[in-house]
């Protein structure tokens, strides 16, 4: 696990673009396509400048949802929707519609999270019945005040969900109740996977996830074969100590 402590939320955006940049660059060098999956929330928001500072062939670029709510794209609450306002509508916007892998909601929750997994097997090659899990080059994840990340709930039976790669839940206690979220045997499998958090309301359930070692969902993620990175700005990482390996 790898700490990165800076001062405040727009040095967590430098970092986090510096992240962001580098993977994707070795990840097209690689394999001529950079795969990343994004998370909702505050996220969007995080991200909106990306254009102006992340330097990258964005053609290559193949974007997921690491959980995505299952609501139609122009209601509030769609992250694809978040991520349209954000970045698509802006005029440097480099990316396509067309790369972002969206949700179904024509099919019921429990097709729309198997029709997810299959968009993303698809996009690595993976036949529906092969049992490689795909390997994200980056997967962008956000902390819950309960320790919740992506769609990953405290106590959920999602929790030991072990052979889907993407699980429907219809019982979010994050509103809207019905989404699709990435479960560990994907996440965990990611090169790497990035927690980008700032601001004072992060701090408790940092210090109880890194310092104290609950049990938390968010804790529970730590790529078996990729990097863990937290990136936490002076107020979110007020509990922890530097000099401390954790
Ligand atoms: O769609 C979602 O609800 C998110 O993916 C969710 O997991 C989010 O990342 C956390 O709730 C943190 O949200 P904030 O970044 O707004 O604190």
């Amino acid at each position: 696990m790898k700490i990165f402590y800076v001062s405040d939320s727009g040095c967590v955006k430098d970092e986090l673009f510096g992240w962001i940049e580098s993977c994707a660059t070795k990840a097209i060098k690689e394999r001529g396509i950079f795969t990343i999956g994004l998370s909702g929330g505050s996220m969007p928001n995080q991200l909106e400048e990306i254009f102006d500072v992340v330097r990258s062939d964005y053609d290559k670029w193949k974007l997921f949802f690491c959980d995505e709510r299952y609501v139609p794209e122009n209601d509030g609450d769609s992250t694809f929707g978040a991520y349209k306002k954000a970045w698509l509508s802006r005029d440097n916007c480099a990316l396509k519609e067309s790369q972002f892998a969206r949700i179904n909601i024509k099919l019921d929750v429990n097709e729309c999270a198997k029709d997810y997994e299959k968009q993303i097997r698809n996009v690595f090659k993976l036949s529906e019945n092969s049992t490689e899990i795909p390997a994200f080059d980056l997967l962008l994840l956000g902390l819950g005040p309960d320790g919740h990340t992506c769609s990953l709930f405290p106590g959920h039976k999602l929790l030991s969900e072990s052979t889907k790669l993407v699980a429907p839940i219809s019982d979010s206690p994050k509103p809207p109740p019905k989404r699709v979220t990435m479960t560990y045997p994907l996440i965990n499998n990611a090169q790497c996977c990035l927690f980008p958090l700032a601001g004072e309301s992060k701090a408790d359930i940092v210090k109880k996830i890194i310092t104290d070692k609950e049990d938390f969902p968010a804790g529970r993620i730590n790529p078996e074969k990729g990097e863990l990175v937290w990136i936490l700005d002076a107020q979110a990482s007020k509990h922890l100590s530097p000099d401390t390996e954790y």
